[in-house]
């Protein structure tokens, strides 16, 4: 069996967030058992203390791993955001600390999908506001402002996983889809390309968000936006809250201009379900406010925790880092039993990989494998070498100027 440089059971494990019980299970079955598990994010100076001497992290969407947080990582090793979004973390500084983030790109999509596609039919039906009067007492029979589905516009910004899937539930129900991408994108169905946001804005009665939180997508939607909408539309974001202007979004049901909205995400969350929840659209009866589930079913989180500490383990155990979000993509066959495994990562400059192998061969160390990758700033190298203690190898490899980490497996 191969023996990492850090033993398994030396190697600090932390689950954050309520990550599903299977990844824990996944761990346990592979030999790790400094395994610490919490509910939710703990506050800062906790979470500093724990993250010190953590070598594996998971976290979901909630916990922030940047500024303080990310420099008090002093000995990660890989991080796992055990959902879609991995705006969460600074990318980029783990990437230059050598810390593969991985993530589960599809695990939720169809929750997600499911969540929006039911969420339309009762914004239509204006289900949303009886249902609210009706736990007051109040009768609120009436065909006015309730419609079907069938033969509505859903326009959908961002056409990825989510927004693709919904399109699919959108059209069985008999919706005519249209959507934005700032990619080029496949039309699924009958599904139509639409140029630009400001163009598909006027043509819906429903509009569903499913794009990523990045600096082009932030306060995308606004009051400009919003007003481009039809007087009586509806809104849906489930994708991030700072995709849409809150205060924007609540002007609009104010004014009656927008007929409903169902938010899943938030500009601010609260950090557990201990905390309170604020938000400028409690007094809307015509608004579903939901606690950010669009992923949160069992089918999903089982999913993910599979997905994300398979990735993980497998990191941990044999190097390979197929699928990273961040890190050059390698998928590494077994360790061969007579072989000892060195990991470098480097800056990616021109005469690095020739001071690697000069280390090889002034020790006179015979490489059976070598595997490389590089993406943008980072280089990744993995050697299966024969040599009888790696110690000094290992020492001379981190004496190259532009190395960022160095790992062995026996
Ligand atoms: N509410 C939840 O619980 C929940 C669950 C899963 C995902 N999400 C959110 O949903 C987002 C979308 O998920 P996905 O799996 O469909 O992602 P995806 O990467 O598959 O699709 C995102 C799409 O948005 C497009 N896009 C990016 N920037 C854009 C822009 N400026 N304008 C138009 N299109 C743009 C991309 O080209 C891509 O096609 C995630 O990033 C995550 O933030 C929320
Ligand atoms: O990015 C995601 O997958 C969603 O926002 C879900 O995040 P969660 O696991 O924190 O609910």
């Amino acid at each position: 069996m191969t023996k990492l440089s850090l033993s398994k059971e030396k190697i600090k494990v932390v689950l954050l967030e309520g990550v599903h019980p299977d990844a824990e299970t996944l761990f346990r079955q592979d030999g790790y058992h400094n395994i610490h598990i919490y509910k939710s994010t703990p506050a800062d100076d906790e979470l500093q203390n724990i993250l010190s001497d953590t070598h594996i992290l998971g976290i979901r969407s909630r916990t922030q791993l940047k500024g303080a947080n990310l420099a008090a990582c002093e000995k990660l090793m890989a991080v796992g955001t055990f959902c879609i979004g991995t705006n969460q973390v600074d990318l980029e500084s783990c990437t230059s600390k050598g810390i593969p983030v991985f993530n589960a790109p599809f695990s939720n999509t169809r929750s997600v999908a499911e969540l929006v596609m039911a969420e339309i039919i009762l914004l239509l039906r204006g289900i949303p506001e009886k249902n609210a009067k009706a736990h007051r007492g109040q009768w609120h029979k009436s065909a006015l402002h309730s419609n079907e589905t069938r033969g509505k516009t859903l326009g959908i910004v961002g056409f990825g996983h989510i927004g693709s899937q919904l399109c699919i539930l959108a059209e069985a129900m008999g919706m005519q889809v249209k959507y934005f991408d700032i990619e080029n994108k496949l039309p699924l169905g009958n599904s139509m390309a639409v140029s630009s946001l400001e163009d598909l804005l006027p043509q819906v009665d429903v509009l569903s968000l499913h794009v990523p939180d990045t600096e082009l997508t932030r306060q995308m939607i606004g009051a400009k936006e919003l007003a481009l909408l039809p007087k009586g539309a509806f809104l849906v974001n489930a994708a991030r809250g700072l995709i849409v202007d809150i205060d924007a979004l609540a002007n609009s049901l104010r004014i009656g201009h927008l007929n409903g909205a169902a938010i899943d995400v938030f500009p601010e969350e609260p950090a557990s379900n201990n905390d309170p929840f604020e938000s400028p659209l409690l007094e809307f009866d015509n608004v579903i406010l939901t606690p950010h589930i669009g992923g949160s079913t069992q089918e999903a989180q089982v999913n993910i925790a599979n997905e994300v500490a398979d990735k993980l383990i497998k990191y941990s155990n044999n190097g390979s880092t197929s699928s990273a979000v961040n890190f050059p993509e390698v998928s590494l066959p077994a360790l061969h039993a007579d072989l000892t495994r060195v990991m470098h990562i480097h800056e990616n400059k021109p005469g690095m990989l020739e001071q690697i192998n000069h280390s090889f061969s002034s020790q006179k160390i015979n490489i059976a494998a070598m595997y490389l990758q590089t993406l943008g700033e980072i280089g990744y190298v993995i050697m299966d070498v024969n040599c009888e203690s790696s110690d000094p190898i290992v020492n001379q490899l981190k004496d190259i100027e532009g190395t960022i980490r160095v790992r062995v497996l026996h």
